[in-house]
């Protein structure tokens, strides 16, 4: 849903009705018949003008429908909604035909009647407001059914939504107001294409808070708008509680916005958000939509590794299609520990492929170096080859960020080397963060690094000693660092649900998830050699690890995508919370800010996920 504030009622109406105007001329080119629902409410009185008032729309191929009426009321009565519709718009247009719903007629046979009219042909486009109480059309909060099998359907109305009609000025006293109406019912709303709802005035101020911030359920029927692919929400300023426009409170805000676990802010001017939040217990069959997902960790995928000797420019633009499929917008590829001519060589084909490729460029949001500044501890090393790990050095750094362009952002090292501290101290100068990982860090030693700039626990829980002491040990003394980030594999393998679970509750806002994929992501199980010369198998489950090394786990072949069904799956986390720490999160850390890139994605009663659209930069992914 993308959310649009403007100061006035009348600005707010002006920009709705030219974005419906400029959708009904895009589909005029495509078809000869356009069906639209309306609205019938005062809150629609701006926009309605701007459309009857329109010297571009072609109305004679527009077939028109209303979304609800009154049972029982004087066909003379102004306040039907079919009268009301009839002077604010039908009656001064060319309509190809109006569908009026006849609130005289036994309602059982006009809801079967309406229903058989919308079923003809899909509905195009949706315009509705949203009620005091959260209504969408008279789908109140205790009648709203997000899974309704009807279209059209009887309701008794809510006290709330009745004196909110007098309140409209429609009618002079409470009792006056009719008990029952007919109305859409939810799926038959959210069925359409495109959906712009126009919601202004300072008595929505809660039913616009909790349609961009509620929990999506039937308290705020229109909170289910969120879900839909296609929706613009306009608003004005008096509507809108949570903030104030104009002030200048982008970091805050953000927080707040990620705190509130939902959505991100895309552009401050505009107030354009993407939101995701997701009810557990969901069984909601409309597709969803994220922000792109952010993996600040991939070696590779499909059968393309960034440490491999092969690697080429067009073959890391097979990785990113590859990404894009999972969802991934913006990732850092990872190098590891290897020899420096390889790590140099490759540094130079992703600088270069950046340079030629805008897609490219805009997908890798930097570099992460992991070693080769690391322990050559048992364990901690994990599947590094020793014989390539470096001693620090900021020579060395210097030499890899030329080869890159700039381009490396993020150093995971062991803080415990010699060296070690004063590369912490000159990155965070150079704008370069650093990750504590693959180290045996006592509680000093992280400490030192933490106040010297690291910022980031890279996969906290594994490349760790073998073995640990109970207390103090390396896990606890980087948990109890407020500064620190924690980036966690969930991919099943790496970590027990208890540790993420536990990791969650300390790290709160401060952790997100990392894929940590290396080439055998997507590939057949088998036994295969690493891109750094190791024997390694992959198991039909989509565990990776070492042939040699008493099982030991070397990176991992799920996606991001995975780390979130799995957190899901596994009930660490809601939807929600899993996608932010694979989305908003990670890009917080990084301290990008963020982008307009949108995933539209299914969300099965069995907790699977399922790619449908990706939006990047404005441009939709040819997947
Ligand atoms: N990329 C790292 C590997 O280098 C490391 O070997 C493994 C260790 O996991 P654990 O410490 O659980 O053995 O974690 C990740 O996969």
């Amino acid at each position: 849903m993308q959310v649009k504030v403007y100061p006035n009622r009348a600005k707010m109406g002006e920009a709705s009705g030219k974005l419906v105007e400029k959708h009904i001329i895009e589909l005029a080119g495509q078809k000869d018949e356009i069906r639209m629902v309306f609205a019938a409410a005062p809150s629609q009185n701006e926009f309605l003008n701007y459309l009857r008032n329109s010297p571009i729309i072609p109305w004679e191929k527009i077939v028109a429908f209303h979304m609800d009426e009154y049972l029982g009321l004087d066909h003379s009565h102004t306040a039907l909604f079919s009268n009301f519709l009839k002077s604010a718009l039908f009656d001064h247009v060319p309509m190809k035909r109006v569908h009026l719903i006849d609130g005289n007629n036994t309602s059982e046979k006009e809801c079967k009647r309406y229903s058989g009219l919308l079923s003809e042909k899909k509905i195009d486009i949706v315009c509705l407001g949203i009620g005091e109480n959260g209504h969408i059309a008279f789908n109140d909060p205790p009648v709203a059914d997000f899974n309704d099998n009807l279209l059209v359907k009887e309701v008794e109305l809510d006290e709330y939504c009745r004196q909110q009609q007098v309140n409209d000025g429609c009618f002079e006293s409470f009792d006056s107001v009719p008990t029952h109406a007919i109305t859409l019912t939810v799926p038959a709303l959210l069925n359409a294409d495109f959906i712009c709802c126009v919601v202004p005035g300072t008595r929505k101020k809660e039913a616009v808070y909790q349609t961009i911030h509620g929990t999506v359920d039937e308290h705020c029927p229109a909170t289910i708008l969120r879900g839909h692919w296609n929706c613009h929400l306009f608003t004005d300023k008096n509507a809108l509680p949570a903030f104030e426009i104009g002030k200048p409170q982008e970091t805050q805000f953000l927080m707040d916005i990620i705190s509130r676990k939902l959505c991100i802010l895309n552009e401050m001017q505009e107030m354009r958000m993407t939101a995701i939040s997701i009810p557990d217990h969901a069984s909601i069959q409309f597709p969803f939509c994220g922000p792109g997902l952010i993996d600040l960790q991939v070696n590779g995928i499909a059968g393309i590794d960034f440490n491999e000797m092969e690697l080429t420019e067009h073959s890391i633009r097979q990785a990113i299609n590859a990404l894009l499929k999972k969802g991934v917008t913006g990732f850092f590829p990872t190098m590891i520990t290897n020899d420096p001519q390889t790590v140099e060589k490759n540094l130079k084909i992703i600088h270069r492929a950046c340079q030629i490729d805008p897609l490219i460029n805009s997908c890798i949001l930097g570099i992460h170096l992991e070693g080769p500044f690391i322990s050559s501890f048992e364990g901690a090393k994990g599947a590094h080859p020793e014989k390539y790990i470096q001693k620090p050095s900021w020579k060395l750094v210097e030499k890899f960020q030329k080869a890159s362009g700039g381009r490396i952002k993020l150093i995971t090292l062991a803080p415990e080397l010699e060296g070690a501290i004063e590369l912490i101290k000159r990155c965070k100068e150079e704008g370069i963060l650093t990750a504590i990982g693959h180290s045996s860090a006592t509680y000093s030693d992280i400490t030192n690094a933490v106040t010297s700039g690291a910022t980031l626990s890279t996969h906290l829980g594994n490349a760790v000693p073998m073995m640990l002491h109970r207390h103090p040990n390396i896990l606890w003394d980087q948990l109890v660092q407020e500064d620190l980030y924690t980036s966690l594999i969930a991919d099943g393998f790496h970590l027990d649900p208890s540790f993420l679970k536990a990791v969650l509750k300390i790290k709160k806002e401060k952790a997100f998830l990392i894929s940590d994929s290396t080439k055998f992501c997507g590939m057949e199980p088998g036994a295969y050699q690493s891109p750094i010369g190791e024997e390694i198998i992959l198991e039909e489950n989509g565990r990776l690890s070492m042939k040699y090394g008493n099982g030991l786990l070397a990176g991992a072949a799920k996606s991001l995508l995975d780390g979130i069904e799995y957190l899901v799956k596994e009930k660490i986390t809601d939807i929600s919370e899993a996608w932010k720490m694979a989305s908003t999160v990670p890009l917080y850390f990084v301290g990008l800010k963020p982008t307009n890139d949108t995933v539209i994605f299914n969300f099965s009663i069995e907790k699977r996920l399922q790619i449908q659209k990706v939006i990047k930069q404005g441009t939709l992914v040819n997947l």
